[in-house]
This record gives structure tokens, sequence and C-alpha cells, in this order.
């Protein structure tokens, strides 16, 4: 926790703080909270960021943000709650900070769980921070590969149920007396086969968190025994008399459009707004480029064991970051993946990439956000501009060279020259 003054100097700051986020253990006193924080020389909202006190100035009311800090650590998603103190004459006098470090996401490559950096991540992972404390359930929604189990996984693991288990339950493909069996459990003898009793997901999921996968493929009839399961809190075991208390929180994903398949008669109403409690959309990978050089580094980290990682050489970074991925995470991870097994050198290179990759794109690209592809072309000096630019260019080689005004040799050797992102 820190105290600021209204012009966001740091006036006192506890023994947490210091530990987390001075430097050498001493607080930076006298510094603006933008300055050690972000490394600006503006206030947040002047630098293009959500600003929470200017949001508390305005409302004289606490408010609360997501945001990535420089910590010794390098930087990191830190979830920033600021209160204002007012005076005796009701002006706002100073403003107290809570920060924590956010630890379901990783801001800086990592070797496991959610990474991203990039605004579409943060609105996901601020609505995460949110509703993990809460017992309410979750509904994950996102095209398929990004990232919802993972998510899901992230989510027990920040709630207060993260000593208990989580049971991930894939609900597509399982016939009406599967499904029973294998969620609620069976007793000896409640069918042929059934040679001893068995406890059920929902049993093993006691104290934790049950995670229903493929929610979208649930037919109707299953959809009656969930509702029930949902509204009345118990079961019972195939074969068996006795009903019996459930005790989890209850997250689901879909790939599916869950609202349109209840607007069809596909998907029970009455269930749909019990998962929905609180919904998180996932942003598609293409949605979410400028997070590709992150996402490949820690890829890069991931399952390699102490063998030296591998680099990734700007043209090949460019052609993932210009790709459309329609499998995502998943489809990055594996083509990352195969080019680990093409980089001889320890540099993956353009020539490591799927032939898909390197072929020209027909039209515009679906859901492109218009800021990734700027029609002018960027002035060549610039490498975030060229970068980028690049990413949302839709055409062929030979196409983008002539919008450059530069033969393909040059244009290749532009690329290649690009700066690594940090
Ligand atoms: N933010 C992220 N950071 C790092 N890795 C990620 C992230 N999101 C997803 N992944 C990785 O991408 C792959 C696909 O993720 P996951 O299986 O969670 O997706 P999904 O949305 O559940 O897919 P499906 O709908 O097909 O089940 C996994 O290897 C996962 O580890």
């Amino acid at each position: 926790m820190i105290v600021l003054d209204p012009d966001y100097l740091i006036l006192a700051a506890n023994a947490a703080y210091r530990r987390q986020f001075g430097e050498r253990g001493q607080a930076p006193l006298g510094r603006r909270c933008y300055e050690v924080s972000h490394g600006y020389s503006l206030p947040c909202d002047q630098a293009g960021e959500h600003c929470p006190m200017r949001k508390a100035r305005e409302t004289r009311s606490p408010d609360r943000v997501l945001h990535i800090h420089h910590t010794p650590r390098g930087p990191e998603h830190v979830d920033v709650e600021l209160r204002p103190i007012l005076g005796d004459h009701g002006a706002i006098v100073a403003y107290v900070e809570r920060l924590c470090t956010v630890r379901s996401a990783s801001a800086q490559p990592s070797g496991a769980g959610l990474v991203g950096r990039s605004a579409a991540f943060g609105t996901a992972l601020a609505a995460l921070q949110r509703v993990a404390p809460s017992q309410l359930p979750v509904l994950l929604l996102g095209e398929s590969g990004t990232g919802k189990e993972l998510f899901a996984r992230a989510l027990h693991e920040a709630s207060p149920r993260a000593g208990g288990p989580l049971v991930v339950v894939d609900c597509s493909g399982l016939s009406e007396a599967l499904f029973e069996s294998e969620l609620f459990g069976h007793e000896k003898g409640a069918f042929t086969g059934a040679q001893a009793r068995k406890p059920g997901l929902v049993e093993t999921a006691q104290g934790g968190t049950l995670f229903l996968d493929e929610i979208g493929d649930v037919p109707l009839a299953i959809q009656v025994k969930l509702l029930r399961l949902i509204e009345s809190g118990t079961y019972r075991r195939v074969g068996g008399l006795e009903t019996r208390q459930a005790d989890f929180r209850l997250v689901a994903a879909t790939h599916k459009p869950l609202q349109d398949m209840v607007q069809a008669g596909q998907f029970r109403q009455d269930l749909y707004y019990r998962l929905a409690a609180f919904p998180v959309t996932l942003p598609p990978l293409r949605e979410r480029r400028d997070d590709i050089p992150l996402l490949v580094d820690s890829f890069l980290k991931r399952g390699v064991g102490t063998a030296p990682a591998l680099q990734i050489d700007p043209p090949a970074l460019a052609l993932l970051q210009a790709h459309d991925w329609p499998g995502n995470l998943r489809e990055l991870r594996n083509v990352i993946e195969r080019a680990r097994l093409y980089a001889d050198d320890g540099l993956i290179t353009a020539a490591c990439l799927p032939p898909e990759l390197l072929q020209p794109r027909p039209g515009p690209a679906a859901g492109l956000p218009p800021q990734t592809a700027p029609l002018t072309p960027p002035s060549l000096d610039d490498d975030a501009a060229l970068r980028l630019w690049v990413a949302g260019f839709r055409g062929s080689r030979r196409e983008m060279a002539q919008a450059l005004g530069l033969s393909e040799r040059t244009l290749y050797r532009r690329l290649r020259g690009l700066q690594p992102l940090e």
C-alpha cells in the first residue's frame, strides 16, 4: 500500500510495498507513481492508459484497474485499487493505493501458465481477477484454442478453492447414460458391468471447481440433469437412493454461440442463465497480435528442459504476426514446435515456418481490427510502425514490396533488419 498526494507523489509506503515493489527494499518516496510504476514522464491517462487517480478525482469514489507495472522482477500485471481521502472541507487531500501482484498471468516470457500483455488479454484477465474470489459460476467463451482451459485453471488457482481439486469434464461425445454415471457415479450393480461402487466427478470435485468443457455440445436431455444439479445443489448416484450434497464452483466453456443456440431451441435458456452468471470472452489471437512475440518466446521456453533457448528472426516474426490464426494459440504453439525441429542453427527463420504462413492471403482478413491494418504505408525507418503495417497487410510479398516502393529483395532485407521486440 502507498499513500499519494493529489500531485501523484508517493508520500508513504508499507513494508509489503517496499518488499514487493521497492528498489533494494527502499520505498521510492517523493517520486511520482507513474514514473515508478510505468517509467512514464506523464500521468497514465496522458500516456494512453486508464489513470485510477483521475477517475477517483472525478467520481470522488474508489477505482480499481489492472495495469502492467515495471517491478524489480520485470513487467508484471498488478491489480490497483485507489481510494480518495477527503479533508474537512470535502476536498481530496490524499489517496491510498493498494497494489497486488497478479499471479494468474505473466506479462513477460514464461515457461508455464497464461501469458499476455495486450489490451484485449488484459480485459479478460481483469474479469478473472474480479470473479475469482466469488462463488459465481463463470462461462468462458472464445474460439477454439484461445486458452479457455488454461483460463479455467488460472481461475481455480486464484479462487479460495485453490486448495481443492479442479475436475475437468469434456462434455463432447458423452451419451446420456455415460454422462450420468460419469458425473454422479454409480452404486454396485446399478447396471451391467457396474461391479463396484464408483464415485462420480461431482463427488471428486468436492471443495473445488468443476470445469464443464465444451458445454455447447451437451444434448438437451443431459441439459435437464445439469440444470437440476445446479439448481438443487444435490445429486444421486446411478442406482442409489441417497440424495447427496454437491460442493463445487462451476466453470463452463464453449466455442459455440450459446445465445444463438438458445434462440434456435438447441440450448435451454434456463441453463444458459445459470451458467452465464459471469461470462468472460477470450479474444482470438488475431485481436491480440501484439502478444505474438511474447507468446513465441514463452512457447520456445516450454518443454525444452535445459536445452539453450532458440531465437526467432524478425522476418519470421513478422510472418507470424501477419497470419490470421484460425486455430489461435494452439495453432501458434504447434507452428513453434514444428519450427523448432527445423531450426538447425538455433535460429527460427521464415524457412522453418509451414508453407501456409508464407502464402499470400486473399482479400481482407475477417475480424482484423482496423488499427492493425493502416492503409498508408509507414515510414521505412520506423520499426514499430513497419512491423504493425506488415502484420496487417493483406496481399502477396510482391504487392507488399510495391506498396512500400521497394524491390522484393530490398523488402526482404528490410524485414530481416527489423529490431527484435523486447
Ligand atoms: N494466454 C496464454 N498463454 C500461454 N499459453 C496459452 C495461452 N492461452 C492458451 N495457451 C496454450 O494454447 C493451447 C490451447 O489452449 P486451451 O486448450 O486452453 O484452449 P481452449 O480454448 O480450451 O481450446 P478448445 O476450445 O479447443 O478446447 C494450450 O497449449 C495452452 O497451454
